[in-house]
């Protein structure tokens, strides 16, 4: 296909050739000017290098575990108990991992406000793959939750409406990034170099399905799967004969799952799936739905090498993580350990790991952390001494937490638990927090992935469809005060969750299921409702991972929450003196007596009548006339009262 790119000038005297045919464009000219040639994306001559050096670095590592001198990282995950059942020949994905820097994923579909740690088994083999200079994408099922994956279920799962969807796919997505960035910190402690070929990403499955008529895949994959293998599958089967029967969307479910991964293959040589054994069925289906979209390409320059079997696509799936009952941890099963630590906070997290029997310990450590298989046996040597110390549970819940929430939380939660249940007895209290203190970012330190505040709040229907952007910023905590959430508007430095590039009076909100973002201008207060999901949830984001999902609930629900807001009208010092105020004023009119030890107590205890610490500072001209208003009238109820 030809069409009309234009190249500018500073590319000049380069060498380019295309992304995907390497047709090469040699030397452009000088001035830019608008040529005729083939519409592809160019890749410059740094980049052209580089990726001849990663070739060859990896044809020499192929040859180093063909001599044995290196280790396949298939090994490494049959080693570590990873394997479960294969897609393809063992043999054969063992030789692709061998030869080629093939990309692999893992989906999650966000039916839940939280990963939790079963999530984390399928994702631990692709962290190894990217630390070995693999491809690795996590993907979230923005698009297949609204369906929901029958594998392994008799019921069919509960409907779930725009705003909870959103609000998951959120959580889910800043989660995946945080485990992100500590997947580079635990690369880094274990002694891995980080190198250029390393890519990762998070994919939304949306970002494809919102486009892609019905009709490209019935005609690229939909004839070419039979659907006599597809009754035959167990799920369809027992959900059909035991459960409540199946649905055409869900029978057509792991036909979209493999539609991802067809996405992925195309774009990203994705070759690899990876998950849960639950995900055996849907793997298997995909393998087939990526060979026929592959086999259905009529553009000559797309199309994808399917000589051998080296070429096709290839999955895995880990061991289920069970409970001790032998459940699946799940959230369908009521048992998740939440990686979101205010559904299991760390310290919680850290003390499920402690308590895992002895038994299970040694696996454990193979599965979740990223320790040399000889480290763990040498901790097992050790902790085998005296049991009672649980020396290799104490490592393990300390690399899981770290992977989880960052070293310097493991460091926190480790010294909390030793502090609690060590021999001085010395007790921590580990989540001490101010009402509020959620929402904040300790002083003196910038916001990061791993003490990032909470996401979720609710705040008043009062407060957000009346008040201006800049009070609604104040109240969530992004903005330290009002004229700082004035600041951040008119600087266009924070963000709303909402369609790009379109102005808040006409704004159509967050694309059906895509985390889009949009700067906050200093909007009017009736534009806001524009932004609102479902007419409910607002998305607020400052800087690059300081989110909030606001709830917005009515304002007698906000009430019975017992909570207050920064910025909220009458919950400081002046709704206090106006209170006391309309008290002192009905006494007065009853001709109830007040002493002058009453008034006293009043200034300087506090509500639990505890000696109130008081502070030197700049009162409002406001404040000053109520004081002098609750003064006359003490006086007039002193003089007036009889004495005590
Ligand atoms: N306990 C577990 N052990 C191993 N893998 C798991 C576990 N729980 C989930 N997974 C895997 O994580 C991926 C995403 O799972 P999914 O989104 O279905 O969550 P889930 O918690 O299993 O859901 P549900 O409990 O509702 O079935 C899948 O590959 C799944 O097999
Ligand atoms: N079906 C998977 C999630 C998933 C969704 C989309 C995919 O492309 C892959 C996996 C599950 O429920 O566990």
């Amino acid at each position: 296909m030809y069409g009309r790119a234009i190249i500018p000038a500073f590319r000049q005297g380069r060498a380019y050739i295309c992304r995907s045919c390497q047709t090469s464009l040699a030397r452009v000219p000088v001035t830019p000017v608008i040529l005729t040639v083939p519409q592809r994306r160019w890749i410059g001559v740094k980049v052209q290098n580089r990726r001849r050096e990663a070739k060859e670095q990896w044809a020499q590592w192929a040859s180093e575990i063909e001599a044995g001198q290196r280790r396949n990282l298939w090994d490494i995950f049959e080693e570590r108990g990873f394997v479960k059942d294969v897609a393809g020949t063992r043999e054969v994905v063992r030789e692709i991992m061998r030869t080629k820097r093939i990309h692999a994923y893992v989906g999650i579909d966000p039916t839940a406000p939280s990963l939790h740690i079963g999530h984390l088994l399928p994702l631990m083999p692709l962290y190894w793959m990217y630390m070995h200079g693999y491809g690795a994408h996590t993907l979230v099922g923005g698009a297949t939750a609204k369906i929901g994956d029958p594998s392994g279920r008799l019921k069919d799962r509960d409907g779930m409406d725009r705003a909870t969807l959103v609000t998951n796919m959120t959580k889910i997505h800043y989660q995946l990034k945080q485990l992100w960035e500590n997947v580079e910190e635990q690369a880094r402690r274990h002694g891995f170099e980080k190198e250029w070929a390393w890519k990762r990403a998070i994919k939304n499955n949306n970002t494809w399905w919102n486009s892609t008529p019905m009709l490209e895949v019935l005609r690229r994959v939909g004839t070419a799967i039979r659907v006599g293998p597809m009754l035959t599958r167990d799920t369809v089967k027992r959900k059909m004969t035991e459960g409540d029967g199946v649905s055409f969307a869900e029978f057509s479910y792991p036909i979209m799952q493999g539609w991802d991964w067809w996405k992925l293959f195309e774009t990203h040589g994705c070759q690899m799936q990876i998950g849960g054994s639950d995900q055996y069925g849907n793997i298997i289906s995909g393998i087939e739905v990526v060979k026929a979209a592959r086999k259905s390409e009529t553009d000559p320059d797309k199309k994808l090498p399917m000589e051998s079997v080296y070429d096709d696509p290839i999955g895995f799936t880990v061991p289920l993580l069970t409970d001790s009952s032998g459940a699946k941890f799940g959230k369908s099963a009521g048992n998740a350990i939440w990686l979101d630590p205010y559904q299991t906070s760390t310290f919680d997290l850290y003390g499920y790991f402690v308590r895992r029997p002895d038994a299970d310990v040694k696996h454990l450590m193979k599965l979740f952390t990223f320790l040399p298989v000889e480290t763990i046996q040498k901790t097992m040597e050790e902790h085998n001494v005296d049991p009672s110390k649980r020396v290799a549970q104490h490592l393990l819940a300390f690399e899981v937490v770290s992977l989880i929430h960052g070293v310097q939380q493991a460091k926190d939660t480790q010294a909390a638990h030793k502090g609690m249940y060590g021999k001085k007895k010395k007790l921590i209290i580990p989540s001490a927090t101010e009402p509020g203190a959620e929402y904040t970012v300790p002083d003196g330190h910038q916001t990061n992935l791993n003490n990032r505040p909470k996401i979720d709040m609710i705040l008043p229907e009062s407060l957000i469809m009346g008040k201006s952007i800049s009070s609604i910023l104040y109240a969530t905590g992004l903005a330290t005060s009002r004229a700082d959430g004035n600041r951040l508007a008119v600087q266009k430095a924070a963000y709303v969750g909402g369609a790009p590039g379109q102005k808040a009076s006409t704004n159509k909100g967050m694309d059906d299921g895509e985390l889009q973002f949009t700067p906050i201008v200093a909007w009017h207060p009736d534009d806001t409702k524009n932004f609102l999901i479902d007419g409910k949830i607002l998305i607020l984001r400052k800087g690059k991972h300081n989110v909030r999902i606001v709830e917005m609930v009515s304002d007698e629900e906000y009430e019975r929450s017992g909570q207050t807001y920064p910025g909220q009208p009458y919950t400081g010092r002046l709704r206090k003196l106006k209170q006391r105020l309309e008290e002192l004023e009905k006494r007065v009119k009853a001709g109830e007596p007040i002493t002058a030890e009453e008034s006293k107590k009043e200034e300087n205890e506090d509500e639990e009548g505890e000696p109130r610490m008081i502070f030197p500072r700049k009162k409002s001209p406001q404040e000053l006339e109520l004081e002098a208003k609750i003064e006359a009238l003490e006086n007039e109820a002193k003089k007036n009262g009889p004495s005590f």
